[in-house]
């Protein structure tokens, strides 16, 4: 495959104020139906990646991003698709958090992500927010 094969992905971690993190499930139909994810979707061709990012929360979860730091850039290989997803921590944002797009949706705290079935690539995810709330010593 070459490499402008690999699908280019947007993703924000969202934190309210509780420190909870928003995940929602994928659809089934889709690809890794049922996990869990973090929002966020397929930057478009010219986009920016940070725009790209705050037009897929404003779609999914009807939030303006008006902050977001760069997280983390993963390269990974599914059997059937190659993303790079480009993560962002969402550090400040208006509007209630929803989900629009008939996904279900919770908000749960930082230990508790262990517990729900992400896409492979996002174990990197997962381990670097817990490290930002654990730091190591
Ligand atoms: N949004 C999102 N996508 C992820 C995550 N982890 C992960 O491997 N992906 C992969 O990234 C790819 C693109 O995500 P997506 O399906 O949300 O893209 P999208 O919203 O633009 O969808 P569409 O263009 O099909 O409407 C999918 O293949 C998905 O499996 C994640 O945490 N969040
Ligand atoms: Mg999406």
């Amino acid at each position: 495959m070459a490499s402008s094969d690999r699908i280019h992905v947007a993703v924000g971690v969202i934190e309210n104020a509780d420190g909870h993190i928003f995940i929602s499930r994928r659809h089934q139909h889709l690809h890794q139906g049922d996990k869990w994810e973090f929002p966020g979707g397929k930057v478009e061709q010219g986009e920016e990646v940070y725009r790209a990012l705050c037009r897929e929360l404003l779609e999914e979860c009807n939030i303006e991003v008006q902050d977001a730091t760069p997280l983390t850039v993963i390269h990974h290989d599914y059997a059937d698709k190659r993303v790079l997803l480009d993560v962002w921590r969402v550090t400040r944002f208006s509007g209630q958090v929803q989900q629009r797009e008939g996904q279900e949706w919770r908000w749960v705290s930082v230990p508790e992500l262990g517990a729900y079935r992400f896409p492979e690539a996002n174990q990197d995810i997962i381990d670097k927010i817990q490290d930002l709330n654990f730091p190591g010593f």
